[in-house]
């Protein structure tokens, strides 16, 4: 990982770099690549984004480091089919454990559920990775800069496409965005959660979405609670948002969504 300041990338590198040791030496990357031959065809998550003015990516989000358990009712099935029914254009599905309550099952069986295209929220640190996302029904993975090499992230970029999968680059600050967009990077998250305190702020979308060329796709993830939120969002050209907490804390949750689209005024 590039050198900087510790954060809670830091503490999930090392988790996930010692599951991905450990399951490698049980599967070895040559017999995974055998097995990818046989997956069904990916479903197509950058033409879902581009066709919707205002597309939600809506996240299976059951913890997170911030805010702890968001939901105990642990059906992410009903959830996604919920997403699905109220506007959703993709679905988020969190596969990482330890972090975030999540499951690798959890794709296949929203995949059997839902016809929406799935991003694999995970923390991708190796090649052996990409081949299990696209195993386990993946159509597209969060690629993080900030845990990556420069070279990592072009050939994981490269792998990707390979695959048949689309990658959501996610950059936190000018300097993530411009190592992105070198790399080739086609569609940009911009977090707007700082890492070290976990204060999510919309500037940073705002101000990061200006220096990305209008053939990208821009993704606003993090911190977007209402429709003026994405109201303002749109207002800088942002067309694209992933959305988790917001959704899985509401008691309603495909009123929520339908909130978040503009299409039902909230209740007072
Ligand atoms: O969600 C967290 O607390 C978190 C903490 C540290 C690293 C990543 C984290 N979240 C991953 C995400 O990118 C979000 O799940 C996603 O952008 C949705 O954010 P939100 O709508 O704020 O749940």
């Amino acid at each position: 990982m590039k050198n900087r300041m510790a954060t809670i990338f830091d503490q999930i590198f090392e988790s996930k770099k010692a599951d991905v040791d450990q399951l490698k030496a049980s599967l070895p990357i040559d017999e995974l690549r055998k097995m990818v031959k046989d997956a069904p065809s990916c479903r197509d998550f950058k033409a879902a984004l581009a066709e919707r003015e205002c597309a939600v990516i809506a996240e299976v989000k059951f913890r997170s480091p911030s805010k702890g358990q968001l939901r105990t009712d642990l059906d992410p099935v009903f959830i996604a089919e919920c997403y699905e029914e109220n506007g959703a254009s993709a679905i988020s599905v969190l596969t990482d454990r330890n972090f975030f309550g999540g499951e690798k099952l959890y794709l296949n069986i929203i995949r059997r559920a839902v016809g929406l295209p799935l991003l694999r929220k995970d923390f991708i640190l190796d090649p052996w990775q990409i081949y299990e996302s696209r195993m386990l029904g993946a159509d597209a993975i969060l690629l993080i800069v900030a845990m990556l090499e420069e070279n990592q992230l072009k050939e994981y970029l490269e792998l990707t496409g390979t695959l048949g999968l689309a990658a959501l680059v996610e950059v936190h600050d000018r300097e993530e965005l411009e190592r992105a967009l070198a790399a080739g990077a086609e569609i940009i998250g911009i977090n707007n959660r700082n890492l070290k305190t976990f204060v999510t702020d919309l500037n940073t979308s705002l101000e990061l979405s200006e220096a990305v060329p209008r053939d990208r796709i821009v993704v606003a993830e993090s911190g977007i609670r209402t429709w003026e939120d994405i109201q303002r969002l749109m207002s800088a050209g942002i067309s694209a948002f992933l959305i988790g907490e917001t959704l899985m804390t509401a008691p309603d949750i495909g009123q929520k969504l339908r909130e978040l689209l503009g299409k039902e005024v909230p209740a007072s």
